[in-house]
């Protein structure tokens, strides 16, 4: 379970919050908070105040990934393979177990047939796809989307959502802009001016 107790961050007051496994959304207006809560739950940045537990442990010493809003801005290589393997690369893992888990995920996400495209020639759905990729390649313990579908038309949103079903990591929080898409998830957190207003959780959950 992630765990938020008295968490205080700029416009974020939380006093108490729970995330059982599963997908979660966060939801609300612009400047709500979302990305905030996303960003200090995945340990980008530390909490002015409050205690954030991902089993038990801070977000620092976990595995996460995290697939921004603007995936084309953190592009880093040319190829698409060299892309997704590179936090594999940046681990010093041996090279056999690059290729592998390299594959693999591609495969799973069925994008093989783009491994040796350039990036700049992907298509914007297609660059989501490939920023997923390299989010779970290191079979994270949380996966964090922040509005990666909001440049997506809802065709494309629900593809990366079969996509993250189908590979999911035990959690996964993501803010999306459909709300039929939180309507799916396992539970949906409502913000507004930084507060929790809603909880969405299944009735049984
Ligand atoms: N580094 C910062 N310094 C000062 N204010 C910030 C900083 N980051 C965010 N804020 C402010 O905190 C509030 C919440 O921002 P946040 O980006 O978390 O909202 P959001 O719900 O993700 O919004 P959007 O849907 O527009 O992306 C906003 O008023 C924003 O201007």
């Amino acid at each position: 379970m992630i765990t938020i107790t008295d968490l205080s961050h700029g416009i974020l007051r939380i006093p108490a919050l729970s995330i059982e496994p599963g997908i979660t959304t966060v939801f609300g207006p612009n400047g709500a908070g979302k990305t905030t809560l996303l960003s200090v739950t995945a340990g980008v940045i530390l909490p002015e105040a409050g205690l954030i537990l991902i089993d038990g442990s801070p977000p620092r010493s976990c595995e996460i990934g995290w697939v921004s809003e603007f995936p084309d801005r953190n592009i880093l290589f040319e190829r698409v393979f060299d892309e997704i393997a590179a936090p594999l690369r940046f681990r010093r893992l041996p090279m056999e177990m690059i290729e592998d888990r390299t594959m693999k995920i591609a495969e799973r996400l069925s994008i093989s047939r783009l491994l040796n495209r350039k990036m700049r020639t992907l298509s914007g759905g297609e660059k989501v796809l490939v920023a997923l990729a390299t989010a779970l390649v290191t079979s994270p313990l949380l996966l964090v989307i922040d509005e990666a579908d909001s440049h997506l038309d809802e065709e494309t949103a629900w593809e990366m959502q079969d996509a993250l079903r189908s590979n999911q990591p035990p959690y996964v929080l993501q803010s999306s802009q459909y709300q039929n898409i939180a309507d799916v998830s396992d539970d949906h957190i409502r913000i507004h001016e930084g507060f929790v207003i809603s909880r969405g959780m299944n009735q049984d959950g």
